[in-house]
């Protein structure tokens, strides 16, 4: 088959299986509740377009993966996190947004993991409307109208960190644990045309982060690769993730062990007692 014709055909495929999947998310049936992004998705807008902006959130459970990742292949900074959230929010509650501003060690894990893998890796393309000149380390490259331009990342963000192959979350803190002030990342874009959804990112990816170093203990599997018998090679060079647009790492199996029973009590007393009604929630967060 030519080319063209066979990737016409892979992207039938994709659209069919990518609307099987929002539908399923919509319906509640992937998840067997109402979901926020659900909710969103249904939102009074044009429906392709919120449809098609879900594809987005998949970038932050992306995230959520390289930082699992990270936690394994660089546990050195695990025990600090642990020391700093177990100071703030003691051993009988989760983490709440309330702790933020006291967990600047939290925050640096935030921005490390969108540095080391950004989930975006190649940016989105864009097309030039007109003819353009751009200057660049004194050389003037001629951009003719209708060019796709992609906006890279990942190199920006690597040229710009000694060490950027290791995810070092310090690198965000100065000498007396804040934060550092000049916070600038290229992992959402530039200009205009920046993710509107960072502040979205950034909380979600945050919460989870407490919350997951706040119950459990993560590490490698003892396990052998089912695939070789062996145990599981971890690897967080190019050749493990998929470079796709969103730049998922491969499979990699994880343990997680509840740092105590009373931390497991805990998590499973406030999810079971936390509001999941949609209905509920979403009215109050409007008010505030
Ligand atoms: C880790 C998670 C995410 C990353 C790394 C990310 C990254 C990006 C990048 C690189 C772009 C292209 C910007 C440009 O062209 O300069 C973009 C665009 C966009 N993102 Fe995100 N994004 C994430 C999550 C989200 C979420 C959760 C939402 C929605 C709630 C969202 C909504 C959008 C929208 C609407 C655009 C298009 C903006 C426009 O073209 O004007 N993103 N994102």
């Amino acid at each position: 088959m030519p080319w063209r014709k066979r990737a016409q055909a892979y992207r039938k495929r994709e659209d069919a299986l990518y609307d099987r999947l929002v539908t399923n998310a919509v319906s509640g049936k992937a998840s067997g509740m109402n979901t926020w992004a659900a909710e969103f998705a249904r939102e009074d807008k044009p429906e392709g377009d919120q449809r098609r902006l879900m594809n987005q959130f998949t970038a932050t459970a992306v995230s959520m993966q390289t930082f699992i990742l990270a936690c394994i292949l660089y546990p050195q900074w695990i025990p600090r996190a642990q020391r700093e959230i177990d100071t703030v929010v003691g051993p009988d509650r989760l983490p709440s947004f309330r702790d933020r501003p006291r967990l600047p060690y939290v925050e640096a894990l935030v921005r490390e993991t969108v540095r080391w893998r950004p989930a975006v890796r190649f940016g989105l393309p864009h097309q030039s409307t007109a003819d353009d000149v751009v200057e660049y380390k004194g050389t003037e490259y001629f951009i003719p109208k209708g060019s796709i331009i992609f906006a890279v990342a990942w190199p920006h963000e690597q040229e710009r960190f000694e060490n950027h192959d290791i995810f070092q979350p310090e690198r965000f803190l100065d000498d007396t644990n804040n934060l550092k002030s000049d916070y600038e990342t290229s992992a959402f874009g530039f200009g205009r045309r920046v993710c509107p959804g960072i502040p979205f990112v950034e909380r979600s990816l945050w919460i989870n982060i407490a919350m997951i170093l706040w119950t459990f203990n993560i590490r490698k599997s003892e396990e052998p690769d089912p695939k070789t018998g062996l145990p599981f090679k971890y690897d967080d060079s190019d050749l493990a993730f998929n470079g796709e647009l969103s730049n998922a790492p491969f499979k990699f199996p994880a343990v997680f062990e509840p740092r105590s029973v009373h931390r497991a009590e805990v998590a499973r007393q406030e999810w079971a007692e936390s509001e999941k009604d949609l209905n509920v929630l979403l009215p109050q967060h409007k008010e505030r």
